[in-house]
């Protein structure tokens, strides 16, 4: 099975961290995920990941860390997912694919449904 390359980015909001959730008609439909998406050729991760950004949120993001990727299998189709943790800079957010948005402490990201693939992103995350 080929492995798709998906950038994520966990943006903090000042205290806040975002997680949004796919829609209905998404893959996933209605998990919880960091925003992101495919690379592209000829892209770096680092581009992928702001592109996605501006493209699914209409936000500008600073990159701050690299986390760890992780290579997950769905019965249908397979992920290396790449994590970063970014600061929101600046742009009205603006959800153009999901269905919802949370902004939590934190603490509370573990609440929510997430996508397999994030589990192990919000471990290491959690304990940064
Ligand atoms: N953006 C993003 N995608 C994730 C995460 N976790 C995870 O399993 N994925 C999966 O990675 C795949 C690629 O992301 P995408 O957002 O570009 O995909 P998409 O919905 O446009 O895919 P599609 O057009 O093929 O349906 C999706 O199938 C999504 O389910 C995550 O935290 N962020």
């Amino acid at each position: 099975m080929k492995t798709i390359l998906v950038t994520c980015a966990i943006i903090q909001f000042d205290d806040k961290v975002l997680a949004v959730q796919r829609s209905k008609n998404m893959k996933l439909p209605l998990k919880w995920e960091f925003a992101g998406g495919k690379i592209e050729e000829g892209e770096t991760e680092v581009e992928c990941i702001k592109r996605e950004i501006l493209e699914e949120l209409n936000i500008k993001i600073e990159i701050k860390e690299k986390l760890t990727p992780v290579t997950h299998e769905y019965p249908d189709f397979k992920i290396k997912l790449i994590p970063f943790t970014a600061e929101y800079i600046t742009g009205k957010l603006i959800l153009k694919e999901h269905s919802d948005f949370i902004l939590v402490n934190k603490r509370k990201l573990i609440n929510l449904d997430w996508a397999e693939a994030d589990i192990p992103i919000l471990k290491e995350y959690l304990e940064l």
